[in-house]
């Protein structure tokens, strides 16, 4: 009945875009794929012969876009109805809602956004290179003191960068409380994201159920995370507004936030945008880069020639004179190169963030009803055979021209689209590219050996955590390039 009733209420009998035939109440729950989901995704295009793909959930509609040429289509030029978020009830129960990254398209995220302008835009973000430099340079004494935890200096180094620059907080080490709190409540909150990880956004009364009822698992693993996100919120808070306070604050943006407060006095509201801006960019920030740069370790061992190419660029640049500085990158085009096929072939969120339609749509005779979440599959549209030939290999030289200057296909569709397209781009580009320069420049990047000096092969999965894409643990080795390397790592400044 209650199709019966939806499909009345529909203003058209345009058909929905192809997709699998969904089973009455569950629809489409059973196709949907657990792992691997956007190269299923792609298949379904194939096997449904359509770019443009609908499922559904529940009565949720689901669309998924295969297609650049849809995409722009869609989330540029119909971006006034194509711009927000799913409403997903456990954010709220997970205290999530301040994310900016899922907030609603309305004045909220408006006011918030173009704070994140403000301070995030490509002129803006170069306050943030000495800051970068500083962290990078710590990354390479890491790297030659332990370069068996190159995992743990790269997530210091991903972490450090936008807690430093949103609350002006150290982390000196993996074992801070904030630290700890933000990993386990995204491990946690992430199990219940995953399908099939939980009956709270299926059944919101649930909610209701106080966390004692014996079963009420969900209920009990969504209110821990509400308590480590207060956790991650509230302690570089308080350290930002203390550190005002004592008058040691370094300048961030949250005491930057302060200072103001205590000086002039600020609105409530511009108060609460920060602390969400800030709170957002710690896992908007981190996790997006940690991704890419441990691609980026993966990649050069697999591909030693394109490592060997890089190196010889930067070296014929700074002649191990100096370490890379972000002034440098006008002058590396094959390491730009390398930035943006590194980004097309590894790109961190393949779905980049789900939208959902504000408005009833229609596109090539397809009806897409309002409030359908729409998965934009950016990971097809990079891997495109057409577009990208040998889509699977590293190949830096896509974005060259025979001259060996960059081409124009300078857009990186990884970071997303229209009005929600990643307002943080200018400086993740930055700290990955400063990242790579660095590294490149004092490190050979090769297999680990065995105890019998045998390589350790790197198997080429990867995994998916809830929207992230990450390569699957791995080891390698960094081997410093040269004396001078060693004395510039050593004395960096
Ligand atoms: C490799 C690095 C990064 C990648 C690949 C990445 C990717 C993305 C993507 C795909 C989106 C969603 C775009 C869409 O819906 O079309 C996004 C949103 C966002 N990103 Fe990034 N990001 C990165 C780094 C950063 C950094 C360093 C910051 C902060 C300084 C940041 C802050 C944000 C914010 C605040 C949003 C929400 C935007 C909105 O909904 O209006 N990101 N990012």
């Amino acid at each position: 009945l209650r199709k019966l009733a939806a499909f009345l209420r529909r203003r058209s009998s345009a058909p929905y875009p192809p997709g699998p035939i969904p089973k009455p109440l569950i629809g489409n729950v059973l196709d949907f794929p657990l792992v691997n989901a956007p190269e299923k995704y792609l298949e379904w295009g194939q096997k449904y012969n359509s770019d443009l793909l609908h499922a559904e959930v529940f009565g949720k509609h689901i669309i998924v876009i295969n297609s650049l040429k849809i995409a722009d289509e869609l989330l540029e030029r119909r971006a006034k109805i194509y711009s927000d978020r799913p409403k997903i009830p456990l954010f709220e129960l997970f205290g999530w809602q301040g994310n900016v990254a899922s907030m609603q398209y309305k004045e909220e995220w408006k006011y918030c956004r173009r704070i994140c302008q403000q301070n995030f835009r490509p002129d803006a973000a170069t306050k943030y290179w000495p800051l970068q430099v500083q962290k990078v340079r710590a990354m390479l004494g890491g790297l030659l003191n332990s370069p068996e935890d190159f995992d743990a200096h790269n997530k210091k180094l991903n972490i450090s960068i936008p807690m430093a620059s949103m609350y002006g907080y150290e982390v000196d080490s993996l074992e801070d409380p904030c630290v700890l709190a933000a990993d386990e409540s995204l491990l946690l909150g992430g199990s219940l994201l995953l399908p099939g990880g939980n009956f709270l956004d299926i059944i919101p009364a649930l909610k209701y159920v106080p966390p004692w009822v014996p079963g009420a698992k969900s209920v009990q693993i969504a209110a821990k995370v509400r308590e480590l996100t207060e956790a991650v919120q509230t302690i570089p808070l308080e350290f930002a507004k203390n550190s005002v306070l004592n008058g040691t604050a370094s300048p961030s943006l949250v005491s930057d936030m302060f200072e103001e407060k205590f000086r002039t006095g600020i609105s409530k509201e511009k108060e609460k945008a920060v602390e969400n801006i800030a709170y957002t960019v710690y896992g908007a920030a981190a996790d997006t880069t940690i991704s890419l740069t441990t691609s980026f370790f993966y990649y050069m061992v697999k591909f030693p020639e394109v490592q060997k190419k890089a190196q010889a660029e930067i070296d014929r640049l700074l002649g191990m004179k100096r370490l890379p500085e972000p002034e440098d990158r006008p002058h590396l085009p094959y390491l730009e190169a390398l930035y943006r096929e590194l980004m097309r072939v590894a790109a961190p969120l393949p779905f980049v963030l789900p939208r959902a339609t504000t408005e009833d749509d229609y596109y090539d005779g397809y009806y897409i009803p309002k409030g359908s979440t729409v998965l934009p599959n950016v990971w097809a549209m990079l891997h495109d055979e057409e577009r990208y030939p040998d889509a699977f290999a590293l190949k830096p030289e896509r974005f060259l021209d025979e001259s060996g200057q960059l081409n124009d296909d300078d857009r990186i569709l990884a970071y997303g689209f229209g009005r929600r397209i990643c307002v943080g781009r200018h400086i993740g580009s930055s700290t990955i590219w400063l990242m790579m320069a660095s590294v490149l420049s004092c490190f050979d990047i090769g297999y680990a050996k065995d105890e019998n000096g045998n390589d350790i092969e790197i198997k080429d999965d990867y995994e998916e955590f809830g929207v992230f894409r990450h390569k699957a643990k791995f080891q390698c080795s960094f081997t410093i390039r040269s004396e001078d390397a060693r004395r510039l790592v050593m004395n960096p400044n």
